[in-house]
């Protein structure tokens, strides 16, 4: 193995060891030496290599970054402010800054656009390592065709359609009685009952049938919601993606996922395929044809990928849909005014709808303006601090004279760029009307909005969630009243992914609607 290659990989080559290993002799002493000094050498040399002669070396930014991936880490674990540290690299370095050994960073709106949607882009197979083989994590272009192929009709048309007046529907209802009846009781976790919600929705569309979760009482559902969130699945990845031996110890040893915080929804996961390959699927019964699990094991041929997949989905999409309901509420109690308007449109559409007041049934309630205004501000808001789209380029990116060589990773962090406040003037300020046709930015707005990601790989899950954030909104400001517990120091719930101790709950006074 040659120098650049040692160094390119990171590895040493362990040549024959000259001496006798023998603990009880004594002379372990020496080739333990040696290993340690040889390693210590070979790091020194990588770091070296890294922040001055690596293809990303070229662009400003703290030299640790350059040196290693723990840079990152330590801001997230140890010091906790990786995007207001991100800001502050911005203002020092200027639009593109390097953030990593292999990765740099841009806050450059329009640039980030035009590269994003280029079909040619690779996802970065570091960031996404904890989801290689999954449909949001495959690099491989071809691979990802296939994938996608397989799996979006599962995602769109029919399928949705007929979940979406069915189960969907119920579960809206199920909502709406189930707050109603905690109207004018005292203060309400909407936390729980948001995240037993957004858990039932994704289960019951993976599996065919609802959980339950919703049906969940006092202490049974806090237990619940504890299990299943307590610590963030974010910060999990993170380790993961910075530390590559903990990816080899879970493909040895899979079981190891059932220990953190995505176990519950990998033995959801498993109990949906039990049936697969055991005849009932090729029957095609009732069960097996709603069961999208099943479905997705027909496809990919492939028991544990399909079951992977769906552990995924079900947990990104219920932290997703559970994020985004918070913001909805904290945005509704926050402007009256939004409310009434919006109290306003559905009204106006109830009097017109053979649904009356169980608007959530009337298919048109996806096309009112100003629902889907409010739901696209709301959604921009709460894009996450941490959430980055990292990608690679096979030739050479120039930006404004610099040279980004291929295969360095490029990202942005959706949060920033959804606060740019060269396209959303008063970046941090709720305003729906600017998404209104009436605003002439309008469609220039929906053109540059990151928020369900950019290009090709674009969330799968977005058609589900616009239908579900609609509905679970109308049926909530339909018949409801509320004011929001703020905790001292601030509305701590928008953190909605949890974090080390920081799972603060959305607590709300619900009351029937009055006027
Ligand atoms: C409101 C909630 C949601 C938001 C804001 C959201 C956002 C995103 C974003 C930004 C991406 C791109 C990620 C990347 O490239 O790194 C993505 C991808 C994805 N999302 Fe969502 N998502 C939401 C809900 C869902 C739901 C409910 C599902 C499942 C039904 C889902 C399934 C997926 C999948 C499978 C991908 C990977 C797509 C691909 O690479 O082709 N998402 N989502």
């Amino acid at each position: 193995m040659t120098t650049a290659q040692i160094l390119q990989t990171g590895s040493v080559p362990l040549s024959p060891v000259p001496w006798r290993i023998s603990p009880l002799d004594g002379t372990i002493f020496w080739p333990a030496l040696y290993v340690a000094v040889s390693t210590l050498v070979a790091a020194a040399a990588l770091v070296v290599w890294r922040i001055y002669a690596s293809p990303a070396s070229n662009i400003p930014g703290p030299a640790m970054a350059g040196a290693t991936a723990w840079y990152e880490l330590y801001h997230w674990l140890v010091k906790d402010d990786w995007y207001e540290h991100l800001q502050a690299l911005h203002d020092r370095y200027g639009p593109v800054v390097r953030v990593g050994p292999n990765e740099v960073h841009f806050v450059d709106h329009q640039f980030c656009l035009r590269l994003h949607n280029r079909a040619d882009l690779l996802k970065c197979p570091t960031y996404y390592r904890p989801i290689r083989h999954l449909l949001g994590g495959i690099t491989d272009p071809q691979r990802y065709r296939q994938r996608k192929a397989l799996m979006k009709p599962l995602f769109r048309g029919e399928t949705l359609s007929v979940y979406a007046s069915g189960t969907m529907n119920n579960l809206v209802e199920a909502l709406q009685v189930r707050l109603l009846s905690g109207a004018g009781r005292g203060p309400t976790n909407l936390t729980h009952l948001l995240w037993a919600f957004s858990a039932d929705i994704m289960t019951s569309y993976i599996s065919g049938e609802a959980v339950g979760l919703g049906k969940l009482e006092g202490q049974a559902l806090v237990a619940a919601h504890e299990a299943t969130r307590p610590y963030g699945i974010v910060h999990l990845a993170a380790i993961a993606h910075s530390v590559p031996l903990l990816m080899q110890a879970v493909d040895a040893f899979p079981a190891l996922k059932r220990l953190t915080v995505i176990g519950w929804a990998d033995k959801l996961a498993s109990t949906y395929l039990t049936s697969w390959g055991k005849g009932e699927s090729k029957e095609k019964n009732q069960a097996s044809r709603n069961n999208l699990g099943i479905q997705l094991a027909d496809r990919l041929k492939d028991k544990y990928l399909a079951h992977e997949e769906m552990t995924d989905i079900i947990l990104a999409g219920a932290e997703g849909l559970l994020s985004n309901l918070i913001f909805l509420i904290h945005h509704m109690a926050q402007s009256p005014r939004t409310m009434d308007s919006l109290r306003a449109e559905l009204d106006h559409f109830s009097q017109n709808s053979c649904h009356g007041r169980q608007v959530w049934k009337d298919s048109g309630l996806l096309q009112l303006e100003y629902l889907d205004a409010v739901v696209r501000e709301t959604t921009r808001l709460s894009a996450p601090w941490w959430h980055r789209l990292p990608r690679q380029s096979s030739t050479p990116v120039t930006y404004k004279g610099q040279i980004i060589p291929a295969k360095v990773s490029m990202s942005f962090t959706l949060r920033m760029l959804e606060r740019d406040p060269t396209i959303f003037p008063d970046p941090e300020m709720f305003i729906p009307e600017r998404w209104l046709h009436s605003n002439p930015d309008a469609r220039r707005l929906k053109a540059t909005s990151v928020t369900f990601g950019v290009g090709n790989r674009i969330c799968l899950g977005y058609d589900l969630s616009q239908q579900v954030l609609k509905k679970a909104l109308a049926c909530i400001v339909q018949e409801l009243d509320f004011t929001i517990c703020v905790p001292e120091g601030g509305p701590g719930y928008l953190g909605t992914y949890p974090t080390r101790n920081k799972a603060v709950s959305l607590v709300a006074e619900l009351r029937p609607r009055s006027v």
